[in-house]
């Protein structure tokens, strides 16, 4: 089932054109990551999937009753104001105790809920912000980097996380990252942003395309070659 489609998407703010021509389509089930350089377009890109832009020309289509989960790339709190983890769950809109249990729960931070949300590590707050986004059950979750500043192990934890939710939900994931070994890991699909979409495929198909490896230069090269361990161990491995 498809959730979504996008057509000819321009956007354009303060002027100047920012998304060129952008198509895209997502797949219930499917884990879709965008990558690209900074300031290529991708959270405008996700800030118009979400409805808070408007296109400058093309459509976006949902599917009819899509709910889509939303973790933005950050989230500012004022350290000073006490709040617990329970209490932001509630805000902007009020949900049951029971909702929010199973939020955190699927989430895997149910331990929290009372603490002070000041009081979390960077890895804990983010599960909290997922937790946050799994309110409604979507049927699309949007991460904007959702792992930025975690360190290697929190950013794996949250990852395995994330597919878990995908497997008891069975939504589809679109997400932005930079990081390119885990996003060939994870993703079923990638897409490279550079105002317009230069390629996208398969991880494997994306890794090994003149344009990725042309954006991401030796990086790309470590990304694919940590892929391909992952995936399918070299003959050399296997005879070790
Ligand atoms: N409200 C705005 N008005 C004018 N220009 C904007 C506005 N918001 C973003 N831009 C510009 O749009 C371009 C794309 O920004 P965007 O945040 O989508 O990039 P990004 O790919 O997500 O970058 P990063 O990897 O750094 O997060 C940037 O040049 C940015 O300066």
């Amino acid at each position: 089932m498809t959730l979504l489609t996008i057509e000819h998407l321009d956007v354009a703010l303060g002027g100047q054109r920012i998304l060129e021509e952008v198509h895209l389509t997502l797949e219930r089930g499917e884990i879709v990551t965008i990558v690209g350089p900074n300031g290529s377009g991708k959270t405008t890109l996700l800030r118009s999937i979400i409805g808070s832009l408007p296109p400058s020309r093309g459509s976006i289509s949902k599917a009819p009753g899509l709910t889509i989960g939303y973790v933005p790339q950050r989230l500012h709190l004022d350290a000073t104001l006490p709040m617990t983890v329970s209490r932001l769950m509630g805000l902007p809109r009020r949900h049951s105790a029971r909702e929010i249990e199973q939020a955190l729960a699927r989430a895997g931070v149910t331990e929290h809920a009372n603490r002070q949300v000041s009081d979390l590590s960077g890895g804990q707050f983010q599960r909290v912000l997922l937790a946050r986004a799994l309110l409604e059950s979507p049927g699309l979750l949007i991460l904007d980097e959702a792992t930025q500043g975690l360190d290697h192990r929190g950013t794996a934890d949250f990852y395995r996380q994330l597919e878990q939710v995908r497997q008891e939900l069975g939504c589809g994931v679109l997400m932005v990252s930079h990081e390119l070994h885990v996003v060939m890991r994870t993703s079923d699909r990638v897409i490279c942003l550079n105002r317009s979409i230069c390629c996208a495929g398969t991880p494997e198909r994306v890794a090994a395309s003149p344009e990725y490896r042309a954006m991401f230069g030796h990086d790309s090269q470590d990304a694919l070659a940590l892929y391909r361990h992952h995936h399918a161990p070299t003959p050399l491995e296997l005879s070790s």
